[in-house]
């Protein structure tokens, strides 16, 4: 098994506009090819995206509650990392310890899949091959599981996965993240937990990780240095057990004012 060392990123890196990794760009398509073979799905006369509801506008504005409390943002931090980097592991003891509400972008998919629609069948495909679902179909998700959640915080986990998840969910819900964590892991580490996760994901394979690994060096790692430039970022070292890096996410989130 030949799974390419991470790169270490130069800052010329950071700065180039386009897509990483070189060779056939098929799989760095975030959103285009995709949208363009089911722009019938996507473009079928339905209701537009409504503006941020009055349950999600509770929710949105300054999370210090510059309306006298009654329009209190939750608390939302981007759980990201590449895949196998210990996201989910991370977020279930941060949910548990912190009171946040979890949600990941992976499950709300693949939940939108076992539902049998159209939807579901896209999502499938694109999941079986690495790639990223086009943002409106995720943004809603996690627009809807925002609206439905009466949490004063929330950890998203695994988006945004590209430039466009992030301009989507800016755009549509209106607001930014307070905090962005990054689970910092080697690929071969991560190779080797996705490898034994053993939940019969259609992902979980040799193929499709090494997909997802260039998908993430390409496409998820210019978000991670966006927040960056903007001082969002909180990088955690994701190697050594589940409790050693719990005890990085414990001093980081022990920290934090919400
Ligand atoms: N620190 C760790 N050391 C070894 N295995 C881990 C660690 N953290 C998580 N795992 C395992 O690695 C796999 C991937 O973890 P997961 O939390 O699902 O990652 P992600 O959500 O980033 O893909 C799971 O089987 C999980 O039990
Ligand atoms: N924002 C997102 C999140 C996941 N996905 C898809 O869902 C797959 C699984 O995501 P996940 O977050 O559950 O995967 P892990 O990184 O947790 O292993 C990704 O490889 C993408 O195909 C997406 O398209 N957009
Ligand atoms: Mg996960």
């Amino acid at each position: 098994m030949v799974v390419e060392k991470k790169k270490k990123r130069g800052k010329s890196e950071a700065a180039d506009p386009q897509p990483r990794g070189g060779g056939s760009r098929d799989h760095l398509l975030c959103d285009t090819m995709w949208r363009r073979r089911v722009g019938a799905l996507l473009l079928r006369p339905r209701s537009p995206l409504p503006p941020p509801s009055s349950t999600l506008r509770r929710h949105l504005p300054d999370h210090q509650g510059s309306d006298g409390g009654n329009s209190r943002k939750p608390f939302i931090a981007f759980v990201l990392g590449g895949p196998g980097s210990g996201k989910g592991t991370q977020c279930a003891r941060i949910a548990s310890d912190y009171g946040f509400a979890h949600l990941s972008a992976g499950d709300l998919l693949r939940n939108e899949i076992s539902s049998g629609t159209e939807k579901g069948e896209l999502i499938l495909d694109i999941i079986k091959q690495g790639k990223i679902v086009p943002s409106e179909i995720t943004v809603e998700l996690i627009r809807k599981a925002m609206e439905s959640t009466d949490a004063k915080r929330v950890l998203i986990d695994g988006f945004p996965r590209c430039e466009e998840n992030r301009i989507a969910f800016e755009r549509i819900t209106g607001t930014e993240p307070d905090l962005v964590v990054f689970f910092d892991c080697p690929e071969d580490e991560m190779v080797k937990r996705l490898l034994g996760r053993n939940q019969g994901r259609v992902d979980d394979n040799i193929e499709t990780i090494k997909k997802r690994l260039k998908v993430f060096e390409s496409l998820n790692i210019p978000v991670i240095d966006y927040y960056s430039s903007r001082g969002k970022v909180h990088k955690i070292n994701a190697t050594g057990t589940e409790q050693e890096i719990f005890g990085a996410v414990r001093k980081l989130f022990s920290s934090l004012r919400f």
